[in-house]
């Protein structure tokens, strides 16, 4: 059980997404997008009949069943009890959308046999999606444009870090080709960002990190150029305890982009593979983890131990759209409620890169909701759009 923090945290109020309205995004994911992704995990690993029955009884309670709890062997059975407490026995779209789509992914990893005393213990059920991309040509791309490291500018490297999290897998299930056609940049906080790590050089930076593959790869060369100028001293970046949302990364996937850069080509690809590998083995790169990162709660929620990691921090770096969802609340605000006002109570002063995958959105202004409110576009969760939003804690 997570020991709570002790903060005086005022945020507004907004409606909770549920996933219990037909035709909403929330509902699609569990109706359209997850029924797609456990065939696609049947497919891809040879699991037996009782993984896979568990698998197809699982998608079946998600989407006309009722929560149950995990079974009592459960390691964090206990925890998971809790959290739930009054959502048991009750239709899964009536969850918070947030906590219905992580108890999924963990309810996925127990039918796995995930955390199992059996031969598919820690078997990432992802792997070979994750395995793919970081193999394949798009990577490969990315790669070769690091032989130009020296000449990128610093807001390069943040824009790559970006739309890195453009492309993640789960989003790809239903998305076509993920987030396809022009992109834009909503709202661009990105010279606050750069300002705050100038004016305080030398400190520690915290990313907290969302996809592997094309996503981790530009934020671990992010890293690597953060440390190389010295904005930061030390960088924490916190990956997955466990699989999660299809393509988080966990620390075998920072392993592995690691190796992926260590023998790429050019040379400037090792090179950055070659100085991560120090980092790592100095201690000036820390990859670290916590349970809280797979917990169905808001950021708000966090415990006091995590808490006291990021209050350490000049700058946490948020990536994606899950942790921005953690981080202001998976909850329908008015677009032009304040970034600060909702992302203010984290413990260091923090940066949300996001491209938009679903509803949540803050920091906008009115006439930029109007115009995209009045396309024909889903703007909020077709993955064409995104925001860098700074909340500076003084
Ligand atoms: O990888 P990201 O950027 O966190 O996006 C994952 C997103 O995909 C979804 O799970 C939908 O499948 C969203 O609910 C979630 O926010």
């Amino acid at each position: 059980m997570f020991t709570p923090r002790e903060v005086e945290c005022h945020v507004p109020t907004a409606p909770v997404i549920r996933s219990n309205v037909p035709g909403s995004f929330a509902w699609s994911v569990f109706h359209e997008r997850h029924p797609e992704l456990v065939q696609r995990v049947l497919r891809a690993l040879p699991y037996g009949p009782g993984e896979r029955a568990r698998v197809e009884q699982l998608l079946a309670e998600s989407t006309s069943g009722v929560l149950e709890p995990l079974p009592e062997s459960a390691q964090d059975g206990a925890q998971w009890l809790a959290w739930g407490e009054g959502l048991w026995g009750r239709p899964w779209g009536e969850a918070p959308f947030l906590w219905a789509e992580s108890y999924f992914y963990r309810r996925l990893l127990e039918a796995t046999g995930y955390f199992g005393a059996g031969a598919w213990r820690g078997v990432d059920p992802f792997a070979p999606f994750k395995a793919a991309e970081l193999g394949g040509a798009s990577v490969d791309e990315e790669l070769a444009a690091l032989a130009d490291l020296d000449g990128l500018q610093a807001e390069v490297l943040v824009a790559s870090a970006l739309w890195g999290n453009r492309a993640d897998l789960s989003f790809q299930i239903t998305a076509g080709v993920a987030g396809a056609g022009a992109s834009e940049l909503l709202v661009d906080e990105g010279a606050l960002l750069w300002a705050e790590l100038k004016h305080r050089p030398g400190g520690l930076v915290c990313l907290v990190a969302d996809n592997a593959g094309r996503e981790l790869l530009p934020d671990l060369v992010l890293i690597d150029f953060l440390l190389r100028q010295g904005l930061a001293g030390r960088v924490v970046l916190y990956v997955k305890p466990q699989p999660y949302f299809v393509s988080d990364a966990t620390m075998d996937d920072v392993l592995a982009t690691v190796e992926r850069l260590r023998n790429a080509q050019p040379d400037a690809a090792r090179e950055v593979g070659r100085r991560l590998w120090q980092a790592m083995r100095g201690g000036e790169l820390d990859v670290r983890t916590h349970a809280f990162f797979c917990a169905p709660l808001p950021y708000r929620e966090m415990p006091a131990d995590l808490a006291a990691e990021f209050g350490a921090a000049v700058m946490t770096v948020m990536k994606g759209d899950l942790n921005y969802r953690r981080l202001v609340g998976d909850q329908l605000w008015p677009p032009t409620t304040a970034f600060g006002e909702v992302a203010g109570c984290f413990p260091s002063s923090v940066a949300a890169l996001r491209t938009l995958k679903s509803d949540v959105i803050v920091g906008m202004d009115e006439a930029t909701v109007s115009r995209l409110d009045g396309s024909d576009e889903a703007w909020r969760t077709s993955g064409r759009h995104a925001v860098v939003q700074v909340s500076v804690r003084t």
